[in-house]
């Protein structure tokens, strides 16, 4: 078993992971709050690059990764970063990264070095499935999982054809849109999450406009765990430890379906 699918099912539990842009509020920032994270219980963490066109993104995000961009954050200066204190971070990492960054970067180069800072996972929005070729042998040969996004718009094929290469866990994208918070989720949601799970053999972890407890609860209930991205940047700049630990601890509570 891949070991981002282990962490997310072992504790058998509803998973709980947070994404935070690297290097929003200085890169020396980063290992403390994913220390933080890990202890408050988050089951893995998604860490954003930072990029100057990030069409996924909603004001929340967007304005995270500009501060990052700011302070002279790069992809090389995270992971030279991340790898610094790899031994103290039990639960798998994931990166979250658009294709530019990537490609300039060197892709062979990439899933060697993103490996050596001990992370085992990726995210890549703009990644259609049929252009994946370029960048997969790479990252199978260093151990790291592509992890792929259905939205509720994927034509049922399509999404079957993503659970049969499904790895780490399948991202369910819960709004047609971007990230950020919002007030309520389509009539479609359940039907969707319920098809998403019914064809993959990884986890369903469903993220976008997630930002409180009851919200968690009700995506948990048909899934195996929630992302939360733009709440959690609110809370960190806000510097509410407290109110983070609750939100990423209402996983726990909610019962297994
Ligand atoms: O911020 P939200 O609405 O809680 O959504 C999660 C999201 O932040 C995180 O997973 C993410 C940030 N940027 C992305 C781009 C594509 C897919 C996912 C993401």
């Amino acid at each position: 078993m891949d070991s981002i699918k282990k962490a997310l099912t072992e504790k058998g539990k509803k998973a709980f992971v947070p994404y935070i842009m690297a290097g929003d509020g200085g890169l020396e920032s980063l290992k403390e709050k994913l220390l933080f994270l890990q202890e408050c219980g988050a089951d893995a963490i998604e860490i954003g690059i930072p990029f100057s066109d990030p069409v996924a993104d909603g004001p929340t995000i967007q304005k995270a990764g500009i501060r990052a961009l700011s302070n002279g954050t790069t992809l090389r200066k995270v992971l030279e970063n991340i790898q610094s204190f790899k031994t103290e971070i039990s639960i798998p990492l994931i990166l979250m990264t658009y294709l530019n960054p990537l490609v300039a970067y060197g892709i062979e180069k990439f899933a060697k070095d993103a490996a050596n800072a001990g992370t085992s996972g990726c995210i890549i929005p703009d990644l259609p499935l049929e252009e994946e070729d370029f960048i997969l042998p790479a990252l199978e040969q260093h151990g790291i999982s592509l992890i792929r996004l259905v939205t509720l718009t994927t034509p049922v094929e399509r999404i079957k054809e993503i659970g049969s290469r499904a790895t780490g866990f399948i991202y369910a994208v819960t709004v047609t849109g971007i990230t950020g918070a919002r007030n309520n989720f389509s009539g479609e949601l359940a039907t969707f999450l319920n098809s998403v799970k019914s064809v993959s053999p990884v986890p369903v972890l469903a993220g976008f406009g997630v930002s409180n407890a009851e919200q968690v609860r009700e995506v948990c209930e048909h899934c195996d765990g929630v992302i939360v991205g733009s709440k959690i940047i609110d809370l960190f700049e806000k510097g509410d430890l407290a109110g983070i630990k609750q939100l990423v601890r209402t996983a726990e509570e909610v019962s297994l379906t």
